[in-house]
């Protein structure tokens, strides 16, 4: 079942792209004559400047469309530069860090917890616009709408090499940044944002990198325009050309090196010679031209043409990324670290959750000891979900106190509370669906808590990299979440709902799986559950939820028996 892993595939085809596009840039001033390779020149630029937008946009989810200002913090640094003469060498890194800086105070603007995603793409547009009419304002810096004029002779020969030369440095950083850790992460963010940060990730701060990054990249970008196009002026910064910019990335494709760079030649290359034909109308063929890619292609030309072609399962999704568990997983102890200290896995004290008027945990007060299997019942609608969403961080409480391992996290974030070794499964499987079920385990290996051997159940996973994820029947998607949640190695796992849509016999074999999963990992289990017969299989405690309220607690006998119970869940125990 097993050839070689896409990533590895993926890896050795950008490589070879990567040698086939170094060798065109070698030749192209040996074929090309003049006007075609200052064309050239300028469409690496501009491939360069998408490409950086593509970091936060394709990349990270993060949209943007103000980019033009940092593009032209880069283009102006150069200029005022040059006018003042203050050595480039000085003026770039400045002008680069300049870039990075604002990209962060955006980022962390924008990025906060809870914002929406349109926070980003609001601050961005008043970015660009703020940045253009400083242009304009800022004579004694930029000379206003005259702009800046840069030294722009030997275009041919110099900005040629120079433009390819910063290209294939961006891209071979890029392709290194890509195979660590980062580039792992920003993969895990793009595909399943909650999912990864239940594996202990945050989120934002992998989108605020992405976005510097790509701030940065811009600003490059810039740098590298400005003697090609010899006049500085605020349009490089304003919002026609962040607009322009969205075309060259919609046009050519998101999420690849070559989609922004093609988008860019093509607009590029059509603006000059069709633009001599038909004018200012060529603006409107563009925008005619941006609807229909973003209607009938939303992956761009490179997306058009790799969807026609049949390729391994699990490349499209990872980019490049490369996903592989680490060599050398060690064994994971049986009783988790810290275990003897005698503090409780959780410990829930006057919890108080409401929503609007409406009170769903209504003061519960709950100690679960390590190693404990504790099922959670009640009627539907009791608040046993809000209940682990709470715990998991999903939720912020009105009131009370949550204790993870001794430490009260009410405040933390949910992948906070994931690095205290607190698992996650939820009622739909939240696994990676455009990935294969291997790069689903390997991804979680890769952030690994504590290395595990998984229980052969989960561990038939491992190789299984000739189909997606989303491929997978509901089965064994639940199946592959509770494997990519051990594989990751959590001491305190929450189980929501497990066997539902189960088949019996499948619901069974899950109960003796969880058990062997507490019996030698050592695991602590909260389980949600319907299913009398599996909290009978599966629970050392059970804990009834009645109206956001702890009903009871004690072994399956004693809650069937109980009056309370029985009224609150008739017919069901
Ligand atoms: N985000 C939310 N906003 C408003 N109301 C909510 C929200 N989440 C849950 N509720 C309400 O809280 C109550 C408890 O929901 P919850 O899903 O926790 O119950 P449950 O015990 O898990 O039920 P079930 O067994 O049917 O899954 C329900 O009335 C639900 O509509």
């Amino acid at each position: 079942m097993s050839r070689s892993r896409p990533s590895a595939r993926v890896e050795r085809r950008h490589l070879a792209g990567l040698a086939l596009a170094v060798v065109a840039l070698a030749a192209a001033p040996f074929v090309l004559t003049s006007y075609p390779l200052s064309l050239l020149t300028l469409s690496l630029a501009y491939g360069l400047f998408a490409f950086g937008l593509d970091l936060a946009w394709g990349r990270a989810g993060v949209i943007s469309i103000g980019h033009a200002a940092f593009f032209g913090v880069g283009a102006y640094g150069v200029a005022i530069a040059t006018e003042r003469g203050i050595p480039l060498a000085l003026a770039i890194p400045v002008t680069l860090l300049l870039a990075g800086a604002l990209a962060l105070a955006i980022g962390l603007a924008g990025l906060r917890r809870g914002t929406s995603p349109s926070t980003m793409a609001v601050l961005t547009l008043a970015l660009t616009l703020v940045a253009e009419q400083a242009a304009r304002s800022l004579l004694s810096l930029t000379n206003g709408t005259n702009g800046l004029f840069v030294e722009s002779g030997g275009i041919v020969g110099t900005y040629y090499r120079t433009a390819v030369v910063v290209l294939v440095a961006v891209t071979v950083v890029w392709v290194v940044l890509l195979r660590g850790r980062f580039g792992r992460r920003l993969l895990a963010v793009r595909v399943n944002e909650p999912r990864s940060e239940h594996l202990g990730v945050d989120p934002r701060r992998v989108k605020i990198q992405a976005f510097v990054l790509s701030a940065t990249v811009a600003a490059l970008a810039g740098v590298v325009v400005a003697p090609i196009i010899g006049l500085v002026s605020p349009g490089v910064a304003g919002v026609v050309m962040s607009t322009q910019v969205l075309v060259f990335l919609a046009v050519g494709g998101r999420g690849n090196i070559l989609g922004a760079f093609l988008g860019a030649a093509l607009v590029t290359i059509g603006q000059e010679y069709l633009g001599a034909a038909i004018g200012s109308w060529y603006l409107f063929v563009i925008g005619v031209v941006f609807v229909l890619v973003v209607r009938f292609a939303p992956g761009g030309l490179v997306g058009l043409v790799t969807s026609r072609l049949r390729r391994p399962v699990g490349e499209e999704a990872a980019q490049g990324a490369v996903i592989e568990a680490p060599a050398h997983p060690a064994e994971q102890p049986a009783v988790p670290a810290g275990a003897a200290d005698g503090r409780p896995a959780i410990d829930v004290r006057g919890l108080v959750k409401r929503f609007g008027a409406m009170s769903v945990i209504r003061g519960v007060d709950l100690t679960i000891e390590r190693g404990e299997v504790v099922c959670l019942i009640g009627p539907n609608g009791a608040g046993k979900t809000t209940l682990l969403n709470l715990i998991a961080g999903d939720l912020a409480p009105t009131g009370g106190e949550i204790h993870l391992n001794g430490q009260d996290v009410t405040s933390w974030t949910p992948h906070h509370r994931a690095r205290l070794g607190l698992g996650r499964l939820f009622q739909t499987p939240s696994v990676y669906p455009e990935l294969t079920p291997a790069q689903n385990l390997a991804l979680a290996q890769a952030e690994a808590h504590h290395p595990v051997t998984l229980p052969a159940e989960l561990a038939r996973f491992t190789d299984v990299d000739d189909m997606l994820t989303s491929d997978l029947s509901l089965a064994d998607q639940r199946a592959l979440e509770l494997a990519l949640v051990m594989a990751w190695g959590p001491e305190i796992v929450l189980l929501d709902e497990p066997a539902a849509g189960l088949s019996h016999e499948d619901s069974v074999r899950l109960a003796e799986t969880l058990r062997a999963i507490n019996r030698d990992l050592g695991c602590t289990l909260v389980v949600v559950e319907h299913d009398m017969d599996i909290v009978r299989q599966l629970g050392d405690r059970v804990v009834v939820l009645a109206d956001g309220r702890v009903l009871m607690s004690g072994d399956m006998d004693e809650v069937a028996s109980h009056d309370e119970v029985r009224a609150a869940y008739i017919g069901a125990v």
